[in-house]
């Protein structure tokens, strides 16, 4: 399986965000998408998930799911957690799930992998901010997509909540997935850099 982006222009509100943007990432490889604030990291990201379009260049997953669409095959995880703060945790992880569709992993050892298997009824208004951004994280484990889109994954998690994270990318990319993350932190697993724009 191959991620290949090609010649890629990105607008957004009237302005040229980026231009002649090339990438490619292979199966079992992480690509750390870093440059200054607005550069176009989320923008990418985006425009891999199929939430934006580009304004020029194509993206092309070779070797994927030939019934599936790229979005299809695409985690996205945007920079806010996407959580419903009346629902349980585990209700917001079956939310996702159910939306997501295709096949579903069980729910509970998702939360366990986490860390918030103790913590499956509370409202998630109850969470603080690294245990909702680890309830985020077991929707990849919840239901399997090959290629993770992740946007400041590391944000608001604590040292072992990142270790917990590495070990869990480093699981997705043994399996032949792949991971393009938008960050400004280290990532924490080895990872080739795709830099957007100038010297951040
Ligand atoms: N909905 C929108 N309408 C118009 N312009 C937008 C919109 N969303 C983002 N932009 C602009 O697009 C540019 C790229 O934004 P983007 O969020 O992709 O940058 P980024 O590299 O992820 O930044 P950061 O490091 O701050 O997260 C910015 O100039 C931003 O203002």
């Amino acid at each position: 399986m191959r991620l290949c982006g090609s010649g890629l222009t990105c607008v957004r509100g009237g302005r040229e965000v980026f231009t002649g943007l090339d990438f490619d990432a292979a199966a079992g490889e992480a690509i750390a998408v870093v440059g200054r604030n607005g550069s176009g990291k989320t923008s990418l990201l985006r425009l891999i998930a199929g939430l934006l379009i580009p304004a020029g260049g194509t993206i092309a997953l070779a070797g994927g799911d030939a019934e599936l669409t790229l979005p299809e095959q695409c985690h996205y995880l945007g920079h806010r957690d996407a959580l419903k703060p009346a629902l349980s945790v585990a209700e917001n992880l079956s939310f996702w799930a159910d939306f997501l569709g295709g096949e579903r992993f069980d729910a509970a050892e998702s939360l366990a992998a986490v860390g918030l298997d103790h913590a499956s009824d509370l409202p998630a208004a109850f969470l603080s901010a690294g245990q909702r951004r680890r309830l985020s994280l077991a929707r990849l484990l919840t239901v399997h997509r090959p290629v993770w889109l992740l946007d400041e994954p590391t944000t608001a998690l604590d040292v072992a909540g990142q270790d917990m994270f590495g070990g869990l990318m480093r699981d997705h990319l043994a399996r032949g997935g792949l991971i393009i993350a938008a960050t400004h932190a280290p990532l924490g697993i080895e990872s080739r850099e795709l830099r957007i724009g100038g010297t951040a």
